[in-house]
């Protein structure tokens, strides 16, 4: 999933060509690509969702393409919109400027043309935004190029890969469990770094067989081997200038890890049954869910490769070690599952999340983001409940009855013959109340809310109050 909440809003009548293009245009740019047939259905679309860039055809001669650009640039004029517009027709293409159109592009769509006119429009929007997000390039719901998450731990993370991006060559090492995100990370690091405008080549070391995998890698040349018809491309020489992601190295056999090491030292390789070298300058990103140094240890792993690997590491940590996120995670996977439905998943109860906050998430993000689905589809139109989901996710609660009991034993009221202050204990009561909340939601205000049973608003107001009242509650009450 690729979820970096830069969207593109692409809108053709030609549904193979249009196919085509978000194919192109999600792979290259790293961003998610809504796809319409009609103008209409863009409408309705980006009237669901956030839309960074709507790139459209005129639909010509009527030119409904022209009163959609109209309609959602006039709602919303951070949109970046994309013309397509026949060559030769100059009139349509000077009335879609008018109307808003930061650019034409000329139909039929040249492939290389519209990827960099689409990663352009990116940036544009970007900057755009900017300022919006006071500085920080981090939005809570939408996460750091799509990878969501508000502890401390992730905000440590977001750091690493923002300076790690900007480097740009040294090789980096992605470790973390199953489902942590390790490709999200890997298409972080491009995204944010100078390679952006080139390939990210995702490929699955473990996903491929053993002998096919150096083809796929380095390519062949004509007669390499019975049935090498003709010379093809491999990834590594696909990413060039780009960034090359191998996702489970440490299923890669020994022999492969030598041609591999020659790729980073030497910057050239030679396709299967080549004889001259070709030059290539590609960032590898690689990631295991192994214990490397173990696999080194073991004789499996070359160990000049591991340390070439291993300039630069990043820890995704576990779910279970930042379960504040799960709230965010929640609402986030909701959004996703939601999008193009009439009937809508609505939330998720505070018993129910009360159960999946004490839940050790063995499959990490991806299984919490299966469950969110899966609710989606049994709990369509309503909340989840803690009896609608499956028995193991209830059982996460009474494993520990203990975790979301607070402790009042340090409140001490004293009765006197002045009799107590009534007001004061009671807020002492409340402050704590609403700090308990906000922590086990991760300083989510809507759903430490639900909590607590109290309208969002109210929440809201209490804080600001005790905010003014006690200026020492202010940095705690998020
Ligand atoms: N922090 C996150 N925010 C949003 N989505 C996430 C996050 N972490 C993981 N995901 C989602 O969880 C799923 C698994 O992520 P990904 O494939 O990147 O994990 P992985 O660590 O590479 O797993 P594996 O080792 O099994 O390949 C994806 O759909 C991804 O979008």
């Amino acid at each position: 999933m690729q979820d970096s909440l830069r969207s593109i809003l692409l809108v053709s009548g030609d549904s193979s060509k249009r196919e085509d293009l978000a194919v192109l245009l999600r792979d290259r740019n790293d961003c998610l690509v809504l796809e319409a047939k009609t103008p209409e259905q863009a409408l309705e679309i980006a009237q669901n969702e956030e839309i960074s860039i709507l790139f459209t055809d005129l639909f010509l001669p009527q030119k409904k393409g022209i009163e959609l650009l109209k309609k959602i640039h006039n709602a919303n004029p951070q949109v970046v919109v994309l013309a397509g517009v026949p060559a030769e027709n100059r009139e349509a293409q000077v009335e879609a400027l008018k109307a808003g159109a930061f650019f034409c592009i000329n139909t039929p769509y040249n492939p290389e043309e519209a990827v960099i006119a689409t990663s352009r429009a990116l940036t544009h929007y970007e900057l755009l935004t900017d300022g919006e997000q006071q500085g920080s390039k981090i939005r809570k719901t939408e996460g750091f190029h799509g990878i969501i998450g508000n502890s401390p731990k992730m905000q440590h993370l977001f750091k690493c890969i923002e300076q790690i991006a900007k480097e740009g060559t040294t090789s980096v090492l992605i470790l973390g469990e199953s489902g942590t995100g390790k490709e999200l990370v890997a298409r972080a690091v491009h995204a944010h770094g100078p390679r952006r405008g080139k390939n990210f080549v995702p490929v699955n070391c473990a996903a491929i067989p053993e002998d096919l995998l150096e083809s796929e890698l380095f390519g062949y040349v004509k007669g390499a081997f019975t049935g090498a018809a003709q010379s093809k491309m491999g990834r590594i020489q696909y990413s060039n200038g780009g960034t090359l992601f191998l996702d489970e190295i440490g299923d890669m056999k020994p022999s492969l890890q030598a041609k591999l090491l020659r790729v980073i030292q030497e910057k050239e390789f030679e396709p299967v049954g080549g004889i001259k070298p070709v030059p290539v300058d590609v960032r590898i990103v690689a990631a295991t869910h192994r214990n490397l140094e173990q696999a080194v240890e073991d004789g499996l792993f070359r160990e000049d490769l591991y340390y070439r690997l291993n300039v630069v590491p990043i820890t995704i940590p576990p779910l279970r070690d930042r379960k504040e996120d799960v709230p965010l995670l929640i609402e986030r996977f909701i959004a996703i599952a939601n999008r193009n439905k009439k009937q809508g998943l609505k939330s998720f109860s505070p018993p129910a999340i009360q159960a999946l906050l004490s839940y050790p998430w063995p499959g990490n993000v991806r299984e919490l983001e299966n469950l969110v689905q899966r609710m989606a589809i049994f709990c369509a139109g309503n909340s989840v409940g803690l009896k609608d989901l499956p028995e193991k996710y209830q059982q996460g609660r009474k494993e520990d009855p203990q975790e979301n009991v607070i402790d009042f034993s340090d409140e001490q009221v004293a009765f006197n013959s002045e009799g107590i202050d009534f007001n004061s204990a009671v807020s002492r009561f409340e402050s704590k109340l609403i700090l308990h909340a906000l922590t086990l939601t991760g300083g989510n205000k809507r759903e430490a809310a639900k909590l607590l049973n109290l309208k969002r608003t109210t929440l809201i107001e209490k804080i600001k109050r005790k905010k003014e009242e006690d200026d020492s509650l202010a940095e705690l009450l998020f």
